[in-house]
């Protein structure tokens, strides 16, 4: 079994609550609460994940970050996406220098604004 597989089955998890009753799933009470309530817990979770790295304590940061991955699924879902699409950009950059990958954008603005 891999990685991936864990995150489409959690994502399958995720899908089947969104009918679900908010009394008795977590998911579903915040795909009820809606996008806003969503995007508030991401926000919360990654300040969590900075208070634990700040901390050095490298359990916490494992409890936030898969607190913050799955927050993150649930906004993924909410938007009609799946994790595998973040998979298929992670794959696209494989190999790909953060460094050249910047320098490239940056060319294309220059070239965009120089033929504007
Ligand atoms: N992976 C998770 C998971 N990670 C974290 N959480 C919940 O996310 C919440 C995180 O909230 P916080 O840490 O901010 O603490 P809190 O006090 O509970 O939340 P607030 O009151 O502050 O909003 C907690 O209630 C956790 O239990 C999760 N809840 C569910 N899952 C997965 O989702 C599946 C479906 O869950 P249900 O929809 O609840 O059946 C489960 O089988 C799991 O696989």
């Amino acid at each position: 079994m891999t990685s991936q597989d864990t995150l489409m089955r959690l994502h399958a998890v995720i899908e089947t609550r969104r009918q679900g009753d908010p009394d008795k799933s977590y998911v579903a009470r915040l795909f009820h609460k809606g996008t806003d309530a969503i995007l508030k817990k991401i926000g919360e979770e990654a300040t969590e994940t900075v208070m634990a790295g700040k901390d050095g304590d490298r359990q916490k940061i494992v409890y936030e970050v898969a607190d913050l991955w799955f927050h993150s699924m649930i906004a993924l879902a909410q938007f009609g996406l799946s994790p595998a699409e973040v998979l298929a950009e992670l794959e696209r950059r494989e190999g790909l220098s953060g460094l050249e990958e910047f320098a490239a954008r940056k060319a294309q603005v220059r070239e965009q604004q120089e033929g504007s």
